[in-house]
């Protein structure tokens, strides 16, 4: 069967919190090759792949913020947590032979290029798998806003979140046992009925450009692959 992707150029919102596996923290080696193979086999379809990667797995702000440090210097250190994930994504992919880029929203040119939309898209059209880390740059932002952003200035055709749970449910399905599980619904929807598997600013970013996000499970091997190519569960978030 020939595999045909919806979308030819997409933001893939990798959850942080994913890559730490079955692990209590950090990174899980093989959880990171499953991804990059996952990632690996997407770009081969033709499809141009920029990831934003989160943090969770080893910082959030708000967290930190609750612990007692300065709001806007936590999240300074959960962008630097997205760093050390794109770098070690980066590393993944190149192991087996897919090139990418790092490209950093944070300026740290020892490490990896700082982001530019010229950059990324020189990278995108040789089909390299970007790794845009940083979120946006500023702190009381999230890497939800940032995959949106992102997805928005080089014009990509869809925010895909690879994340924890199998789509957008009425609440939050980790603490509601009785969430339903919606197969479509638009931005305005997501937004109005305040369902917070993505922040608000995100959905309204993409609302408001004609984005549509696809939300579904990081967790099986090929999860990336078949959300792009309509198989699987996902909720579709349409204008
Ligand atoms: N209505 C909802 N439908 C689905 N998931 C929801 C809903 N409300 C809250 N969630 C929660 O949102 C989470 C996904 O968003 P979250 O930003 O926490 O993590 P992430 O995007 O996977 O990235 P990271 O781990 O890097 O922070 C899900 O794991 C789920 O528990
Ligand atoms: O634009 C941004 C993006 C992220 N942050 C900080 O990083 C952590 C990790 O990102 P997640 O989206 O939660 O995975 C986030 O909690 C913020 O503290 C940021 O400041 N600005």
């Amino acid at each position: 069967m020939t595999l045909r992707p919806l979308f030819n150029r997409v933001v893939v919102k990798l959850s942080g919190e994913a890559l730490m596996g079955s692990d209590p923290f950090g990174l899980n080696a093989d959880t990171i090759q499953r991804m990059a193979a996952d990632l690996k086999a997407t770009a081969e379809l033709g499809v141009q792949v920029a990831v934003v990667v989160g943090g969770g797995n080893f910082f959030r702000g708000l967290q930190g913020a609750d612990k007692g440090i300065e709001r806007a210097r936590a999240d300074s250190i959960g962008m630097l947590a997205t760093v050390m994930n794109a770098l070690a994504m980066e590393g993944a992919l190149e192991q087996i032979g897919q090139p990418a880029r790092v490209l950093s929203a944070v300026a740290m040119p020892s490490l990896c290029q700082p982001y530019s939309r010229q950059a990324a898209l020189a990278h995108l059209v040789k089909n390299r798998v970007i790794m845009l880390a940083g979120g946006t740059g500023n702190p009381f932002f999230t890497t939800d806003t940032g995959a949106a952003l992102r997805a928005c200035e080089l014009s990509c055709d869809a925010v895909m979140k690879a994340t924890q749970v199998d789509g957008i449910y009425t609440a939050d399905p980790k603490k509601n046992p009785d969430a339903r599980r919606y197969d479509r619904l638009t931005h305005g929807e997501a937004i109005a009925r305040n369902l917070q598997v993505m922040d608000t600013a995100a959905f309204a970013l993409c609302r408001d450009n004609g984005i549509p996000i696809v939300v579904f499970s990081v967790n099986e091997p090929g999860a990336i692959l078949e959300a792009l190519t309509g198989q699987g569960r996902a909720t579709f978030v349409v204008p």
